[in-house]
This record gives C-alpha cells, sequence and structure tokens, in this order.
C-alpha cells in the first residue's frame, strides 16, 4: 500500500509521534511525503520515505498527481486549522483529488488512527480488489 504522510508546522511533531506509535504498520508499507515531513520522519522514526517538494514548493500537488495516476492509495495528512498557508490552493486540490478519485483521506490524527487500524486489521483489503480491478481495465485498453 502506498501511503502519503503530510503535517503542517505545527503538527510536525504529532505525526512523529502518530509514525512513531504505529511504526510495526507503517514499516510493511511504501511511504511518500513533503520534503520537511519527508525529512522528519526518516530522521525521527527511521523509516525509508520518498521525498517530495516542500509543501509551500509544490509538494501537495506532487502528491495529487499521483492520486490523478491512481498510484496513491491512502493521505494522511495533518493539517493546521489555525494558521492560515500561503498554498491552501495547494491544499484544497489534494484533499480535492482524494475525494474524485475515492482515496481515504485523514486530515486529523483522530481520523488517521481509524485508517490504520482499519488498515492492520485488513479493512482496506477492497483496495487492492479495485487496483486489481484497475490493471483489468488497463490491459483491455
Ligand atoms: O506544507 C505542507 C503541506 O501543505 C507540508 O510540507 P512540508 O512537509 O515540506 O513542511
Amino acid at each position: 500500500m502506498k501511503i502519503a504522510l503530510i503535517a503542517h508546522d505545527m503538527k510536525k511533531e504529532d505525526i512523529i509521534q502518530f509514525v512513531t506509535a504505529y511504526k510495526d504498520v507503517f514499516e510493511q508499507h511504501e511511504l511518500f511525503a513533503t520534503g520537511t515531513t519527508g525529512k522528519r520522519i526518516m530522521e525521527e522514526v527511521s523509516l525509508p520515505v520518498h521525498r517530495f517538494h516542500s509543501g509551500p514548493l509544490g509538494g501537495d500537488q506532487e502528491i495529487g498527481a499521483m492520486i490523478a495516476r491512481g498510484e496513491m492509495d491512502m493521505v494522511l495528512f495533518f493539517r493546521d486549522p489555525l494558521t492560515s498557508q500561503p498554498h491552501e490552493p495547494d491544499v484544497s486540490a489534494l484533499i480535492r483529488l482524494s475525494d474524485v478519485y475515492e482515496i481515504p483521506l485523514a486530515t486529523n490524527m483522530g481520523t488517521a488512527e481509524v485508517l490504520i487500524q482499519g488498515l492492520k486489521h485488513g479493512y482496506m483489503d477492497w483496495l487492492k480488489l479495485r487496483q486489481k480491478q484497475g490493471e483489468i481495465n488497463d490491459k483491455q485498453k
């Protein structure tokens, strides 16, 4: 499963704690992140992460492009709702694309917890079926 991890600055500490707490789950999946979030996860949790640009420099859009290509399975985005972001349109675009392609998206730790528990207990297996169906459709094109 390909999982995107993103956190605004005020939520970086939270995402580090979250990924540390569920390291046993995350280490079984392929992780992607915006620049600074990914750097901190690699350094502080010692997990491999594919890093994109920092969010304000286009990282959210790069993750959005993966979603549009059907290459991302889950997005955990710890947003800061109390600070205005210069790249708010990019943030909205990423959330919109998650809805367009029906990708499970958490925008806070509470929902992220439910998604990761679901992943751990196999409730996300329908995603694999969808991937298989996508592969079949691609072959038929
Ligand atoms: O701004 C972000 C998401 O919108 C996060 O970017 P960084 O992980 O580079 O701080």
